[in-house]
């Protein structure tokens, strides 16, 4: 192994491209990372700059590796439903709606989004969706009264694309926000979770593996994006979970999360869930997008 280089002084230490580069060689030489983590510190480097460096080294020739995969692997990509988000502006013009970006992330496009339902919207989703989820709640009252944890504790409801004002309303604000049209969209999914509910990691796309995949696909092709929106505050609990970005995005009223997929793989990184309810209860909206016309 090459002697690595030196930090500038003792206690002002930062990675620099020189340091960078040096991993680089040493791993791309076959030397494993706790040997290149001893010869930096042998060379004066400080141990958790040296970790840091380490792991944002090795992240990059990740990512690296993973984007050439995805690129031999995939044909042309086809467009992906997102906002845009050019020049980093804080607010983007849904139409009827000033909507806030509040966060995003690259890989994967992952976008957070405030006031994009206003609180009386939230309210009569909500309302809206409440009757419609008492047969499912009397299967799960059959099954043994509590909410006994499976894979999704939660109770849910489709409504129909265009079913009534508010429904077009908020899909023509979604497919103005997202640039997808609004035929691509499935109708909107509530679900309700209550104390300790919650909906285990999943991706959302459908696995390709799956027999009956084939039948679901013709139904509009593959899903492409999720828009979670969140329509009241639980008290605790309830983020949205993103385990390969060690991300968790907060429950609050009228904000939401979106995120899109190119392939239906898990490099998409988009793993997924509700945390369980820790107190209170938690409503969401679930729009999915799909790559061609749902009917
Ligand atoms: O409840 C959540 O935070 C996530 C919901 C979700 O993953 C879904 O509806 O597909
Ligand atoms: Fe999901």
């Amino acid at each position: 192994m090459t002697n690595a280089a030196h930090p500038s002084s003792r206690l002002q230490q930062s990675i620099t491209p020189e340091l960078t580069r040096w991993i680089t060689e040493q791993s791309e030489a076959g030397h494993g990372p706790a040997s290149v983590l001893q010869a930096m510190q042998a060379a004066g480097w400080d141990e958790a700059v040296a970790l840091l460096a380490l792991e944002q080294t090795l992240n990059q020739q990740l990512d690296l590796a993973s984007h050439q995969a995805v690129a031999t692997r995939v044909p042309p990509q086809q467009p992906l439903p997102g906002p845009e988000l050019e020049g980093s502006p804080l607010y983007l013009d849904a139409g009827d709606r000033q909507v806030a970006v509040l966060m995003q992330v690259q890989h994967p496009r992952l976008v957070v989004f405030g006031d994009l339902l206003s609180a009386e919207e939230c309210e009569a989703l909500i309302a809206a969706a409440e009757p419609r989820l008492a047969r499912s709640r009397t299967v799960m009252t059959q099954t043994g009264g509590e909410e006994v944890s499976v894979d999704r504790t939660s109770d849910g409801m489709f409504f129909s694309r265009g079913e009534s004002e508010l429904i077009r309303r908020i899909e023509q604000r979604i497919a103005r926000l997202l640039n997808w049209p609004v035929l691509h969209g499935e109708g909107l999914q509530v679900l309700h979770y209550g104390p300790g509910a919650e909906y285990k990691p999943h991706y959302d796309y459908f696995d390709p593996h799956e027999p009956g995949t084939p039948t679901i696909l013709k139904r509009g092709g593959q899903r492409v994006g999720t828009l979670v929106m969140y329509l009241n505050d639980p008290e605790q609990g309830g983020g949205t979970t993103f385990p390969d970005l060690q991300l968790e995005v907060g429950p609050r009223r009228g904000n939401a999360v979106f995120f899109s997929y190119a392939q239906a793989h898990p490099s998409s990184r988009t793993l997924h869930g509700g945390a369980p309810v820790l107190k209170g209860e938690k409503w969401v909206a679930t729009k999915w997008l799909r790559e061609g016309e749902f009917h």
